[in-house]
């Protein structure tokens, strides 16, 4: 017989989930940043309300319809990097982000110091979806964050845009390209529901001879002839192909105007923490004992190698090994590690305050800091 009394259960407080991450990639006008300001207020209109901690990685969105804890453009000034290397607009967003790589560590650290207290961190990234998926520090930063806390990749569709069998086949193998570069949990999220419902999507997805139906009666799949294109044979070969990658994901309809859908897509994410926890991690963890283990041997080798080439020296040159000592004094102060130069804008004053996001850039006046919510 349980012994468990009603105190008991509301005194033992459990143990707190580690944050989710939630890394927002789509094409470029899908709605990524409709549906992270959308997510956003849904937390915040929770009872209690859940705020996120929300990242911005666009370094060149001139207005963002959230307010990010993290902006890198506070910590890069895309149009200076422009200017100084010398770059277009995709390689000066490409550097930026290398940039703001290289003081990720501190990013995550902030992260981390918020664990405790948010259930939700949000990362909104470029525009340009391949800046991110396809470039080192994307990879960089989606391999920093998944090795720190469970995370999950939302890919934001739209919808209305991905009515055509080619179209959809497209966006498909692109979801799956960056299913198998990242092994993370996957959440296909069709956008914009309230202009196109998405019952068309699942049912090819779910359906290969509804998605071969539909390939079969759209414009261009066949010749003059009326035999079947060589792209409508390599699409029906592809669906084939990708019928095993829908099992491995999840997909929900959402309409980041209207709200809809959002609640499914949570009820998603969560589903996706335990997969993270069975299936990402432990791989995730022997990945990173065996690297170690080579990083452990390389060590030993190349110090093996250098006692090897030290005592040589010293048996050649005594007298110059006796007056090799380290000197303390000597030693400069050049450590610039303390130097923080992300901001976490949640410490900022003036909480409530109004934001006109319709304002000039933040970094044409540098004085200026943005209010934070309560
Ligand atoms: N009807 C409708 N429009 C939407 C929805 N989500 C986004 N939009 C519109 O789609 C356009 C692009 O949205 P953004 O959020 O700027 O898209 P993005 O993916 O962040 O675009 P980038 O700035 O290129 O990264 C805007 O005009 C939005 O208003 C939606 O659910 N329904």
């Amino acid at each position: 017989m349980s012994t468990t009394t009603a105190q008991d259960t509301s005194t033992s407080t459990p143990e707190k989930k580690k944050p989710i991450v939630i890394i927002t990639i789509g094409m470029a006008g899908a709605g990524k940043s409709t549906f992270v300001q959308q997510i956003n207020s849904y937390l915040h209109s929770q009872n209690p309300p859940k705020p996120p901690y929300v990242l911005n990685l666009d370094p060149a969105v001139a207005n963002v319809p959230f307010e990010p804890n993290i902006d890198i453009r506070d910590t890069v000034n895309y149009h200076e990097v422009m200017k100084q290397y010398n770059l277009g607009p995709n390689g000066g967003i490409l550097t930026a982000l290398n940039l703001f790589t290289t003081k990720f560590d501190q990013v995550l650290d902030l992260v981390e110091k918020r664990a405790d207290t948010v259930d939700y961190v949000i990362l909104d990234t470029p525009g340009q979806i391949e800046i991110f998926t396809w470039s080192a520090s994307g990879a960089i930063i989606t391999d920093a964050v998944a090795s720190s806390l469970p995370t999950v990749v939302a890919y934001i569709i739209d919808t209305p845009r991905t009515t055509a069998p080619a179209t959809f086949m497209s966006n498909m193998l692109y979801a799956c390209s960056i299913l198998y570069k990242t092994k993370l949990p996957f959440i296909l999220v069709f956008n914009k529901t309230d202009v196109q419902p998405h019952d068309f999507a699942i049912e090819w997805m779910h359906d290969f001879e509804k998605f071969q139906d539909a390939l079969a009666h759209h414009s261009g799949t066949t010749d003059d002839e009326g035999e079947p294109t060589y792209m409508n044979s390599l699409m029906n070969s592809m669906s084939l192909v990708l019928d095993e990658f829908y099992q491995h994901l999840t997909a929900v309809g959402v309409s980041s105007v209207t709200g809809d859908g959002i609640k499914e897509f949570f009820d998603a994410v969560e589903a996706s923490r335990t997969e993270y926890e069975t299936e990402y991690l432990p791989e995730l963890q022997q990945a990173k004992a065996a690297r170690e283990q080579q990083l452990q041997a390389a060590k030993e080798d190349s110090m093996n190698r250098l006692m090897k080439d030290l005592a040589v020296d010293r048996a050649r040159n005594p007298e110059a090994a006796e007056q090799d000592r380290w000197d303390p004094e000597e030693e400069g102060d050049d450590d610039d590690d303390d130097e923080i130069n992300i901001i976490d804008r949640s410490e900022e004053p003036w909480p409530g305050q109004y934001v006109d996001l319709t304002r000039a850039r933040r970094q044409e006046d540098e004085a200026f800091a943005w209010p934070r919510p309560v």
